[in-house]
């Protein structure tokens, strides 16, 4: 970190006279691994033996490159408190310098330099400047001040008090225009269907770029800010962002083809052109720069419409390689010389990060509310909870202690755990659309992995409790299990350790695969082979040798286990007046399945079950940290 550089977070919660930073970025070039030619090189190894040149390869005539050059060489400068666009044909790279001017990029080869008020910033960067993605990831069933304050207690410095944050949060929520919707939820489609009136399409961006506007930001990014947005709302966006630039704030938005009138709100223009910077300056000096190149504006014309289709024509025509370079010897010779020398000083002593718990308390809050009033998904899983607990007590109601009872009992002992371990599916949507929003405000900054994950698997587990209970405790009554009060708690507690085994399961899977159909494909197919070899259909020492070994990869079987052991061991059972006793005790109920060679006790099982259960825990952080990153 810069001691010197740096910004104006202050404690009053309002914009200070220097904010604003100066951005410079020099010869930026950005390569990333051409894919086809990854495909290429496979296919030439598997064709011939021969050592395969690493050079650059043919495919149909053409030349494969190794490395693709999204960005080549690209220079520029944007002063405190402009509003910049960044222009350019579909495919030029505009949102990839975008995120490299954000420090977002996390894939590819980068080089160059980008300077804030003329100095390297390092890490501290990310703190003065914030980004808003063209799609607006928040959550729905959050109010507009409450997503705001979210933002506000996580990237605040520490040192801020609730009334200042909340101070902070009501001039954001004066800046964007939404005061009188503070307390409207942001709506729409929640994951598991039911709809919420939502705020327009205009207000959800606002919302957005409110979040990022809570730290005081000195540069924001925007990429594509109108795009999906009628032209009302497009302007009134834009005029808000001009109004920010009035504070000193430095905005720049990629921009597709904006109407006149947010055209001419802009004080700069960039233009890059197949990866290369073409132009920078007013919206004066481009018509200049156009007609020279023989493009004059028609009268009436959209500048933006026209200027972007004379410069397809121009990145398509044998000039554009005399144009880019022209522009780069300009840049070079005077376009520096034209950076103010003085820039503003800057401070970042203030940038105290909130404590790890403070994170976790916040999201704990956040997560909270956001299942209580996703009653859809609650009711649906807690209703289902209890009706399959009345279902399996009805029918293995009233259960004896005869010998034609053990296979009842053994039966919903299995149902039980086949209920539980299924259960978890009916969230996958909401599992899919959490990670999304993790994701993006991650990549953000918001918070770290690790009391995201804690907050979200603290309400899980909670959840998991009541609908294990709830299921359980009904069938356990109905159908009438041994009746004792520490076997009923253990078997609560088994049938808690299934839901959250199961829960883990489907939270790793979907945090692997990341798509609806691949998280219930592998998720039921993993939860089918568990249940096959929980030793219920087939007792253990039955299975085939080639593959009996295999149960000792479910966790099913520990659980079923510990709650056989805790149900026959050490119980005698009725005999049949005429005929043979095959089981006169539990002891050898669990000799017929299996289970006393593996466990001595219930304990001993639920050992077992117990770190299977923290193993997929485990796995669903790793996934969750490693295997769901965002590449851009
Ligand atoms: N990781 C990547 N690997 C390979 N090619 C990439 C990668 N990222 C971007 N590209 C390519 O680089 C080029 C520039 O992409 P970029 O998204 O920056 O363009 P853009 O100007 O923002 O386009 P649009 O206006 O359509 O969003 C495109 O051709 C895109 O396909």
């Amino acid at each position: 970190m810069n001691g010197d550089a740096v910004v104006d977070i202050n404690n009053s919660g309002t914009y200070s006279s220097a904010h604003g930073v100066q951005l410079t970025f020099k010869n930026i070039t950005y390569k990333v691994v051409n894919q086809k030619y990854k495909q290429q090189l496979k296919e030439q190894q598997k064709q011939s033996s021969d050592k395969v040149s690493l050079l650059n390869h043919r495919e149909n005539g053409a030349t494969v490159e190794k490395e693709l050059v999204l960005l080549n060489n690209v220079s520029g400068h944007i002063e405190r408190g402009e509003f910049v666009a960044l222009m350019g044909p579909s495919g030029s790279g505009k949102s990839t310098l975008l995120d490299i001017l954000a420090q977002r990029k996390s894939t590819g080869t980068l080089t160059g330099s980008l300077l804030v008020n003329g100095k390297e910033m390092g890490d501290s960067y990310k703190k003065i400047c914030s980004y808003v993605t063209q799609e607006d990831t928040l959550l729905q069933t959050a109010t507009v001040f409450e997503t705001l304050k979210f933002y506000a207690d996580l990237k605040l410095p520490a040192s801020f008090s609730e009334r200042e944050k909340i101070e902070r949060v009501e001039q954001v929520l004066d800046d964007i225009g939404l005061k009188e919707h503070a307390h409207s939820k942001i709506g729409g489609t929640l994951p598991g269907g039911i709809v919420l009136k939502a705020l327009s399409g205009g207000e959800k961006k606002r919302v957005s770029i409110g979040c990022a506007l809570v730290t005081n930001p000195s540069l924001i990014f925007l990429d594509e800010p109108t795009s999906g947005l009628d032209s009302v709302s497009a302007l009134s966006i834009m005029k808000t962002l001009l109004n920010l630039t009035h504070k000193g704030v430095t905005v720049v938005c990629s921009v597709h083809q904006p109407r006149s009138e947010i055209w001419n709100l802009f004080h700069k223009i960039m233009l890059v052109l197949k990866g290369k910077m073409a132009f920078i300056g007013t919206s004066q000096e481009i018509n200049k720069y156009f007609e020279d190149l023989g493009y004059p504006l028609p009268n009436h014309t959209n500048p933006a419409d026209f200027y972007l289709d004379s410069a397809v024509l121009l990145a398509d025509s044998n000039r554009y390689d005399d144009v880019v370079q022209k522009w780069q010897q300009y840049w070079e010779t005077d376009g520096y010389k034209a950076i103010s020398t003085s820039p503003p000083a800057l401070n970042l002593e203030n940038f105290n990060s909130v404590s790890y718990y403070g994170q976790y308390t916040v999201l704990l809050r956040r997560c909270f509310k956001d299942f209580i009033r996703n009653f859809g998904n609650v009711g649906s899983r807690l209703f289902s909870a209890v009706v399959l607990g009345l279902l399996f007590g009805a029918c293995f109601g009233g259960l004896g202690n005869s010998q034609t009872d053990i296979q009842k009992i053994s039966g919903v002992i299995f149902f039980l755990i086949s209920g539980l371990s299924v259960t978890p599916f009916t969230s996958i949507a909401i599992f899919l659309s959490s990670r999304a929003l993790f994701n993006a405000e991650r990549a953000a900054g918001v918070y770290k992995t690790l009391p995201y994950f804690l907050a979200t698997m603290t309400i899980e587990i909670c959840v998991a409790m009541t609908i294990a209970f709830s299921m359980a405790s009904v069938t356990y009554s109905i159908a009438h299990l041994r009746w004792e009060v520490s076997r009923f708690f253990w078997c609560m507690l088994v049938y808690v350790f299934i839901h959250i085994l199961a829960d883990c399961i489907v939270l790793t899977v979907t945090n692997i695969c990341g798509t609806m159909d691949l998280v219930f494909a592998s998720g039921s197919f993993l939860i089918v082979v568990y249940q096959l070899f929980a030793g219920f259909f087939v007792p253990v020492q039955q299975l085939p040798k080639a593959f009996g070994w295999l149960h000792y990869l479910s966790p099913l079987f520990p659980a079923f286990s510990s709650l056989m052991i805790n149900e026959f061991q050490d119980r005698s059972i009725d005999c049949p007046e005429i005929g043979p006793c095959l089981y006169p005790s539990g002891n050898d109920v669990l000799v017929m399945f299996g289970i006393n060679t593996e466990y001595k006790s219930r304990g001993d099982a639920f050992g077992v079950l117990a770190g299977w259960a923290t193993f997929y825990f485990i796995a669903t952080f790793i996934a969750l940290a490693s295997l769901n990153k965002e590449k851009r």
